[in-house]
């Protein structure tokens, strides 16, 4: 039944997407030189415990990814920002996006010390220097309603490879707030869990088919690799949705890791 409303969407965001690359390809030219490192770095101790959800695709459910004073910190920062969050539009412009498709707003934090302490852990998580750059993190608010349906963070393979020369190879989301009901993260390709331990961070009561939802429990993370080693084109298991929020307010955040140029 998800299908049935995933897929019509996801097509129409791939066109998109497809129009729009030599817009993306620009501000990536400006990301890819973002210094990841540029002064010492405090690194406070996160202390995260990880789980191993699945191997392929590799998904990492990290608990206490992020404590509560960074959440806030993060959340204050992108209080007085936030705008209704875009797409990519059909003449290559960054444009508003139909409420039902996605319905929240966002804001890119100033990258200050705790910003830069969060992508620190984030590219450190991933292996230290295996990484090509980050994206501007994006704090992302959902209130009543609000929703992001089914969709996969990268951009088709062809245009990844030709113009943008890299893709969206890995992605944290993180929930930094959830005074809310509703708005778990819906990935409708997996298999539920047979560990019943995993009770205390998916909804173990939802039906067979519709996948697996993570429930939004401030400060920990869902990590994926979008991309197989394989071939590196993105994992069709990927497919992924921020569900309604049915009351209150849902704050996450974003960090996607783009492919070292190399890889
Ligand atoms: O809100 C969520 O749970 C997921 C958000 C998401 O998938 C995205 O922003 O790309
Ligand atoms: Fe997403």
């Amino acid at each position: 039944m998800l299908f049935g409303v995933s897929i019509p969407f996801l097509l129409h965001e791939s066109r998109i997407l497809y129009h729009a690359h030599h817009r993306i390809a620009r501000l990536v030219e400006t990301w890819k030189h973002t210094p990841l490192n540029q002064s010492p770095i405090q690194i406070g101790r996160s202390g995260y415990t990880i789980h191993l959800f699945s191997l392929d695709p590799l998904v990492i459910y990290v608990e206490g990814f992020i404590n509560e004073e960074e959440a806030q910190h993060l959340i204050s920062l992108a209080d007085d920002n936030f705008q209704q969050s875009e797409i990519w539009s059909n003449n290559g412009t960054v444009g508003t996006v139909s409420p039902e498709i996605r319905d929240s707003q966002w804001a890119s934090p100033t990258r200050d010390e705790v910003v830069r302490r969060v992508e620190k852990r984030t590219v450190d998580f991933q292996g230290y220097g295996r990484v090509g750059f980050l994206e501007p993190l994006k704090v992302l608010k959902y209130e009543l309603g609000g929703h992001y349906n089914h969709h996969y963070d990268t951009f088709p393979h062809r245009e990844a490879r030709t113009s943008m020369e890299g893709n969206r190879f890995s992605t944290f989301f993180v929930y930094l707030q959830a005074n809310c009901t509703g708005g778990g993260t819906n990935f409708p390709c997996f298999s539920p869990p047979k560990d019943d331990r995993w009770c205390q961070f998916v909804d173990c009561d939802e039906p067979y088919e519709a996948g697996v939802t993570f429930r939004p429990i401030p400060g920990n993370a869902i990590y994926w690799q979008n991309l197989r080693p394989s071939d590196r084109t993105p994992h069709p298991d990927l497919l992924h949705s921020g569900l309604p929020v049915t009351s209150g307010v849902k704050i996450g955040l974003n960090v996607w890791t783009w492919t070292p140029e190399d890889w």
